[in-house]
């Protein structure tokens, strides 16, 4: 990567404070995301991904090293990094367009740029059909389109999950997976996804940075050259499969 990066995490250590004692839930990560990349991390429950998302959503410090966004330190969240959250946290009384333009609306913009951001990031979505209907009117997969555009209409440039999809069933996530990868695809954005599951990471990722647990680390960074769309029934992808599989060892 010779551009300057989106994001950099540079020798990131937390520590918690965990009654009279202290807990790393990472220890000197470091990692350079690219605009445009599609990122998972994976690894077992404890060892720090959300912990380092919570830290570049600037939701939490860093105890060491530095976190960068463009090469200037993130002092806390902002409008340029978007959270999706797990049930998409959609305002069930506002339609779509409403949804969306909601953090423009709330930061006092004029009314018709509201509402033109809105339908710029609706139809951006494909749900231009849907922008007067009500979160409960729309599939899990529209909700998910809903939530990434309301993130968009904030400036995102980085989109930050958390094992969004982990309380679905298969082929409901399925359907999610590549609902997210046309929106990721059409809007370019830079993506940073955390999730326990290696198929899932290797249908997803340009790029998929293994963690292991006690304490929190990156053990592994690797890209996955498979051709989009990926057959998580191809030989080449179940080759992946094994090979992560064999990374996380025990824990999976
Ligand atoms: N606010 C907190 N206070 C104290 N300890 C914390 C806090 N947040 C996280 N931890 C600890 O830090 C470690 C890493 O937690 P983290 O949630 O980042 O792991 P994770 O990899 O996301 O796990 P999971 O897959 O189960 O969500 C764990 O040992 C956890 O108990």
């Amino acid at each position: 990567m010779t551009q300057l990066p989106i994001l950099e995490v540079q020798g990131v250590t937390k520590r918690f404070a965990f009654g009279a004692e202290q807990i790393t839930a990472l220890s000197d990560a470091s990692l350079r995301i690219g605009k445009g990349e599609f990122i998972c991390l994976i690894g077992p429950s404890g060892c720090g991904k959300s912990t380092l998302l919570r830290m570049v959503a600037g939701f939490e410090t860093a105890t060491a090293g530095s976190l960068l966004m463009w090469g200037k330190p993130i002092a806390g969240p902002g409008p340029d990094r978007g959270m999706v959250f797990q049930d998409y946290g959609l305002f069930p009384w506002l339609t779509v367009a409403q949804n969306v333009g909601f953090g423009p609306a709330a930061r006092g913009r004029p009314k018709a740029e509201v509402a033109a951001t809105a339908k710029r990031f609706v139809d951006m979505v494909g749900l231009t059909r849907f922008a007067d209907a009500y979160p409960h009117q729309l599939s899990g997969g529209m909700q998910q389109r809903v939530a990434i555009a309301r993130v968009l209409a904030n400036d995102a440039e980085v989109v930050l999950m958390d094992e969004p999809f982990g309380a679905l069933d298969a082929m409901t996530r399925e359907r999610l997976q590549e609902e997210l990868l046309e929106v990721w695809a059409r809007a370019k954005l830079t993506v940073l996804f955390v999730t326990h599951a290696i198929e899932e990471a290797i249908f997803l990722s340009d790029r998929i940075v293994v963690m292991s647990p006690g304490p929190g680390r990156i053990v592994a960074d690797e890209q996955v050259m498979l051709p989009r769309p990926r057959d998580p029934t191809s030989p080449e992808f179940n080759a992946l499969r094994r090979r992560f599989a064999a990374m996380l060892g025990g824990h999976h």
